[in-house]
């Protein structure tokens, strides 16, 4: 199942500078172990923001809840969730 997710990243003014590169770097190991799994099919920046849109490639909705609340930022997202389908128009017609 692909889901369209858009991750905002809010991290408090005063957190320890420390605590947050080792958080972006923590989450940069997982969010790239799981590209190369094929689970995060894209990854990409919303310019101008600490934002992204991405898309999983998860077997349930609940398999895309566990993996996002694995994220090491997920307590400083805020997450806006679709779920994906073919659409008939589409030329695409062997990608998942
Ligand atoms: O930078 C972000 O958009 C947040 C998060 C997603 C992947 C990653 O490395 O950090």
């Amino acid at each position: 199942m692909l889901f369209h997710v858009k991750m905002t990243v809010n991290l408090p003014l005063d957190m320890d500078p420390a605590l947050a590169a080792r958080l972006k770097s923590d989450e940069k190991q997982l969010a790239q172990r799981l590209q190369h799994e094929g689970i995060w099919r894209h990854l990409w920046r919303i310019a101008g923001h600490y934002a992204n849109y991405s898309v999983f490639d998860v077997p349930s909705v609940e398999a895309l809840h566990d993996t996002l609340m694995q994220l090491p930022l997920f307590p400083y997202m805020a997450i806006e969730i679709d779920g994906l389908c073919r659409h008939p128009s589409s030329v695409h017609s062997d990608d998942r």
